[in-house]
């Protein structure tokens, strides 16, 4: 991730790293790339839509409206679980009524889906469109995706495994797509974190916007902006997630769960945002647009959780406790337990309740992976089935998550791929309710 590193903390230096990443020179001028010296087209087909607007004590890029107060028909399928785990009208600290991070995220949910769905009305087809290309550069932009595919491969080979179930177009999409992710996350998570400042993330946010406007920086880069001007995705989750950095630069404390749900959205549901629109919905599907939106962000969510329940006594070791502080206090807890690492009859109650609504958000999760165009389900309930199911090993460590690091074995992760292939196989139940399709691939 140093390719990243470098740029963010030197915009000018010439690139080279140790991960094997890539190797490129940055040259760019306003309506092309290039990379090593030969030239794309590319069309520039997003803006940075986003406007930030201050919500309370929380950031959304987002050019939204407010719709929070009053709406009927909110949600269809999770109002029950919802309602436990967060309101969508919260009191602050101050004691004023405030917009939930649930409510701001949904709305950002809502755009996105009803933006796609323009998108998709704009297109004749929803078959990528080749671009105009210079000759000699698709054999370069091919090295880029297959660099990408690499990528994906080192860090995560499961999930490499079932993307090459996908479509060609599709696979090399997610592999751009994950790879950006994969630096972003890297630049306050990797060895070099400490260098990294929030005008660092500044200057990637602005690398970000230069490749949806046609102007990547590197090869990686370069895969990313052919990947958003084939097919509709938005800048906004990408925005989002570096908004999730910048978030854990500047906080190592999350009072209530309303405040983590949001950092939640920004390091992982995004991600499930960006996928969606590679990964189609099936022509069969019965769903609303807006309820597969909702279940990627929830799977999104989901991991994110799963993850930090897994990395309770990492985390601490680096100062950080990424549980709501106020369900803490109200079991008894506080961040000394934490540091103190004892499992404690306290501590497993605490889990408890944590695994259970991690658990509710995959439920939530599985409604939408039927309704994923058929190629693209397999790698997506893999990867659910192997993430949720670290939630189990957790509890088989009687949640000692302090110092034992919950894994699914390598037996389990084989006996859950052919689970998850078989599972992929169902077609799309009709329990969502209203038709409105955007992806017949
Ligand atoms: C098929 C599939 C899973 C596609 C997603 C591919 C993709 C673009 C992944 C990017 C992942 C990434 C590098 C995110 C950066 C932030 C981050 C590190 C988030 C954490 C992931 C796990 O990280 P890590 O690899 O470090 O974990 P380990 O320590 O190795 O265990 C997260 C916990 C979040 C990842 C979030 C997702 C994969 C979202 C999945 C949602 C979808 C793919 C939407 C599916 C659609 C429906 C309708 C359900």
């Amino acid at each position: 991730m140093s390719v990243a590193l470098i740029w963010v903390v030197s915009p000018n230096s010439e690139l080279s790293n140790g991960l094997g990443f890539l190797e490129t020179t940055k040259l760019i001028d306003s309506s092309r790339f290039v990379v090593r010296g030969r030239s794309f087209l590319q069309s520039s087909k997003f803006k940075n839509i986003g406007k930030k607007y201050k919500c309370n004590s929380c950031y959304l890029n987002a050019n939204l409206t407010h719709s929070c107060f009053g709406e009927s028909g909110f949600r269809g399928s999770n109002n029950g679980r919802k309602s436990d785990v967060v309101s969508r009208v919260v009191a602050n600290p101050a004691g004023e009524l405030t917009v939930s991070s649930e409510q701001l995220v949904y709305d950002v949910v809502l755009k996105q889906a009803a933006l796609v769905k323009e998108q998709m009305r704009a297109r004749e087809d929803v078959e990528v469109k080749p671009d105009i290309v210079l000759p000699g550069t698709l054999g370069l932009l091919n090295e880029a995706y297959d660099r990408c595919g690499e990528v994906c491969a080192e860090y995560a080979k499961t999930f490499y495994l079932g993307t090459l179930l996908m479509t060609p177009e599709r696979r090399k999409a997610i592999w751009a797509i994950y790879v950006w992710c994969r630096r972003t996350d890297e630049l306050v998570d990797g060895p070099n974190a400490s260098h990294i400042t929030p005008k660092a993330l500044d200057r990637w946010e602005s690398r970000l916007e230069d490749l949806f406007n046609g102007r990547p920086f590197d090869m990686l880069d370069a895969a990313l902006s052919d990947t958003v001007s084939k097919f509709p995705v938005d800048i906004q989750p990408f925005k989002d997630m570096i908004e999730g950095m910048r978030m854990d630069l500047r906080k190592s404390r999350y009072k209530t769960f309303d405040e983590l749900y949001l950092y939640c959205y920004y390091v992982a549901g995004t991600v499930g945002l960006m996928s969606v629109p590679i990964m189609g919905i099936a022509p069969e599907s019965q769903a609303t647009t807006e309820s597969v939106y909702n279940a990627a962000l929830a799977l999104g969510i989901a991991n994110q959780l799963t993850n930090i329940l897994r990395d309770v006594g990492e985390d601490a070791r680096r100062g950080r406790v990424y549980l709501p502080q106020d369900e803490l206090a109200q079991a008894g807890l506080s961040d000394e337990d934490i540091f103190a690492g004892k499992v404690t009859d306290k501590w497993r109650s605490f889990m408890k309740k944590q695994i259970k609504r991690a658990r509710s958000f995959f439920d939530e999760a599985e409604e939408g992976v039927t309704q994923l165009s058929s190629a693209s389900r397999w790698p997506v309930w893999a990867s659910l089935l192997l993430y949720r199911q670290i939630l189990d090993e957790i509890e088989a460590n009687d949640c000692n998550n302090f110092t034992r690091r919950a894994y699914v074995s390598k037996p389990k992760k084989l006996v859950s791929l052919p689970v998850a292939y078989a599972k992929s196989l169902a077609p799309p139940s009709s329990r969502n309710g209203a038709l409105s399709k955007i992806f017949d691939v």
